[in-house]
């Protein structure tokens, strides 16, 4: 299955159909991921780059006056209490006085089409889209950095999505300097399983003893994923996907999988290799971005 969700087309405008006005969610790619050790509270500190992307989920936010977060859909497999866009949501009405909490409301659109659990953040880059979006329609002006603050205690990887820039990053996640790259092509393949974060960095046998580098000295080739390799090993699909993009050009697995990509400096070759796909896999072919399409153009509403 390819899927199509390029953020460029509909991108901050009203939908005629529905008048809802969609916000992107975009996705992310760790272009690289070392880990250098490990904290007292037993989260591990990286080195990672993340490729912000121009594809992704969607979200549209009605605002209302009912001091309730509801959605107008779920996920399916998630509690809706436990979906990141109503526990972000909730966080930020809990960052406001109380008398002015109880008036925030907001009936909330989901346009669902990142796979889940795939190293490519689309749950975290839902908290941040909600968070940057109920900021401005429920016109708190709260910074960034508290945004990202906010964003922190749900993911660590929600505050790169806030900070919308590609970006090096550092600590969990949250130190970041955004950085300019190229912006390739990367075909980006879901080899139908599901990783989980949490299970990968329990591992008693991932490495975790890389030795930090200086960005200056990043390069594609003298990078690697500390988490890759053991995936690979319990997860035979996301092995099998890596080894066949490898055939046609520089691969690696995202995040702590299960996504694998492959870069390409033409959106025709990406395109080329995606038709080749064996039958029945799900992939997408998306342009890295610099700049997050979140903040691409001036935002709605404001
Ligand atoms: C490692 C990355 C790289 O992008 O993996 P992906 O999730 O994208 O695959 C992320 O930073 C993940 O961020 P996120 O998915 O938000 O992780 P969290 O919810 O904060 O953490 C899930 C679990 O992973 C572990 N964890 C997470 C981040 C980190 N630096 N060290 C850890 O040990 C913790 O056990 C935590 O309970
Ligand atoms: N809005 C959401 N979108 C995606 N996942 C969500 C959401 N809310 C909660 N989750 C949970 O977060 C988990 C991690 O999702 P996701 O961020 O997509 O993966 P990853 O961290 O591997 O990139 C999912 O398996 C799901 O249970």
């Amino acid at each position: 299955m390819v899927i199509n969700a390029s953020l460029h087309p509909i991108k901050n405008q009203a939908s005629p159909s529905t008048g809802l006005t969609w916000w992107p969610s975009p996705a992310k790619l760790n272009l690289f991921l070392h880990i250098n050790g490990r904290y007292q509270n037993g989260y591990h500190q990286l080195q990672s780059l993340f490729q912000l992307l121009d594809f992704g989920d969607k979200i549209a936010f009605e605002v209302n006056a009912s001091g309730h977060i509801t959605l107008a859909q779920s996920i399916p497999g998630v509690a809706d209490q436990d979906n990141l866009i109503v526990k972000a949501a909730k966080l930020l009405q809990n960052h406001v006085l109380p008398e002015k909490a109880k008036n925030l409301g907001c009936h909330i659109h989901l346009n669902k089409v990142l796979p889940m659990g795939g190293g490519i953040g689309g749950g975290s880059s839902n908290a941040a889209t909600t968070l940057v979006a109920l900021n401005s329609l429920w016109k708190l002006n709260l910074p960034d950095e508290t945004l990202a603050g906010i964003g922190l205690q749900l993911g660590a990887d929600v505050p790169i999505f806030i900070f919308g820039k590609t970006a090096f990053a550092e600590g969990v996640g949250e130190q970041l300097q955004a950085v300019e790259l190229p912006q390739k092509y990367y075909l980006v393949v879901f080899p139908d399983c599901h990783v989980s974060t949490a299970e990968i960095f329990q591992l008693a046998d991932l490495p975790r003893n890389t030795a930090r580098i200086e960005f200056s000295d990043y390069k594609f080739d003298n990078t690697h994923n500390d988490c890759q390799e053991i995936v690979c090993e319990r997860y035979p699909n996301v092995a099998n996907t890596l080894q066949w993009l490898l055939e046609y050009a520089p691969s690696r697995m995202t995040g702590t999988g299960a996504c694998v990509f492959a870069i390409f400096e033409q959106q025709q070759d990406a395109l080329n290799v995606q038709a080749k796909l064996p039958k029945g896999s799900t992939s997408f072919v998306a342009q890295g971005r610099n700049i997050s399409p979140l903040y691409a153009e001036k935002q709605p509403n404001t």
